[in-house]
Formats: C-alpha cells, sequence, structure tokens
C-alpha cells in the first residue's frame, strides 16, 4: 500500500456560500473560519471528511489561478493535493525523473503549509499539488534539545 495521503480536494467556486452549499446539505460544517492566501490570489473554506479535506477556493483578485479556470472551465474540480514529509527532497526527486513544477521552489499554502503544483500536462490532464505541513509543537524543541 501506498504512504502518499490525498491531503485535499480543491474546488473551484466563484462564491464560497454557493460552493459550500452542497457539502452543507451533506452534513459537514466548515473546518474553522475562512483563510485568505494572497500569494494564490484565493479565500478557502475546508470541511474535513475523514482524513482528508474538501477545499473551496474563491478567487480574491482578476490575475488568480482561480480567476483563470472559472472563466477557462467554471466551476468545479481544480485539483489534489498529496501530502508528503519532506517537500524540497519531493521536487528534487521529481526533478531528476524530468517532472514540471510550476515554481522553482515551496511557496506558502494553507494553514501554515508549504506547497507546490505540478503542470496539467505533466499530471496527465490533472493540476497536482504536493503539501508540506509544519512540524507539530514542540518536535523543533525535542530536535534542539537531543543536541
Ligand atoms: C489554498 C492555497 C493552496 C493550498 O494550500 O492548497 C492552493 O491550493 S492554491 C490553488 C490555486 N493556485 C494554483 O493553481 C497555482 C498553480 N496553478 C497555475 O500556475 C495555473 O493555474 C496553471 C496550472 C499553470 C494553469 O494556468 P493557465 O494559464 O491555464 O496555463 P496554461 O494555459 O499553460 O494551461 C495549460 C493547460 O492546462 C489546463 N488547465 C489549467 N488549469 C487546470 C486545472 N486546474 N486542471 C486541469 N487542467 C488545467 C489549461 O486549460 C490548459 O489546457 P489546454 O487548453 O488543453 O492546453
Ligand atoms: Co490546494
Amino acid at each position: 500500500m501506498s504512504a502518499l495521503l490525498l491531503d485535499h480536494v480543491a474546488i473551484a467556486t466563484p462564491d464560497l456560500d454557493l460552493g459550500a452549499a452542497p457539502y452543507v446539505a451533506l452534513g459537514l460544517h466548515p473546518e474553522g473560519p475562512d483563510e485568505e492566501v494572497a500569494g494564490q490570489g484565493v479565500r478557502v473554506r475546508a470541511f474535513q471528511v475523514g482524513e482528508t479535506l474538501i477545499e473551496l477556493l474563491m478567487p480574491t483578485r482578476p490575475d488568480s489561478p482561480i480567476a483563470a479556470f472559472l472563466d477557462k472551465k467554471g466551476p468545479g474540480l481544480h485539483h489534489t493535493a498529496y501530502r508528503v514529509a519532506d517537500l524540497a527532497a519531493e521536487m528534487a526527486r521529481l526533478n531528476a525523473e524530468g517532472a514540471r513544477f510550476l515554481t522553482p521552489g515551496p511557496v506558502p499554502g494553507r494553514a501554515g503549509t508549504q506547497v507546490a503544483f505540478l503542470h496539467p500536462k505533466w499530471g496527465q490532464g490533472t493540476l497536482i499539488e504536493l503539501v508540506q505541513h509544519p512540524a507539530p509543537a514542540g518536535a523543533a524543541a525535542q530536535e534542539v534539545s537531543r543536541h
């Protein structure tokens, strides 16, 4: 079995309340308040489903990738994201295999994560994101105390 975990499934929407309606009807509740990720030009509302999240993405400016996606394709599935332990190492490994990342290194994502996207052509028609979560509080202190 693969060790890779599905971190989130992202859906583009022009309006978070409109986009949330089906998930609220299914009985889900937003996980915390909406969050703006300025670097990506998006506002995010997340719903926990088991070990993964449904993330609704609304553009916050006209040059947001989500605005471009909505113009071209309309609302719907935007990307899937997979959790990795060491994003820089995973990027180096995949780059050595000819992968096509959209940024040279990790960039900030939601909830303190670092993320990197692979071009949809490389993803055979889907946009794929890799996510590294911040180390849990206390992990850094433990690391220091070991040295
Ligand atoms: C919430 C923060 C963070 C998190 O913590 O999770 C996020 O998820 S932020 C999410 C938003 N950010 C991004 O998507 C950043 C990466 N994306 C991009 O840089 C661009 O969107 C893109 C992937 C390069 C596409 O931009 P576009 O201008 O359309 O580029 P191209 O013209 O080169 O498109 C190539 C090709 O790919 C098709 N396409 C575009 N988007 C998607 C998509 N989401 N899924 C599948 N296919 C997609 C596009 O239609 C083109 O196809 P052809 O027309 O057939 O060539
Ligand atoms: Co994402």
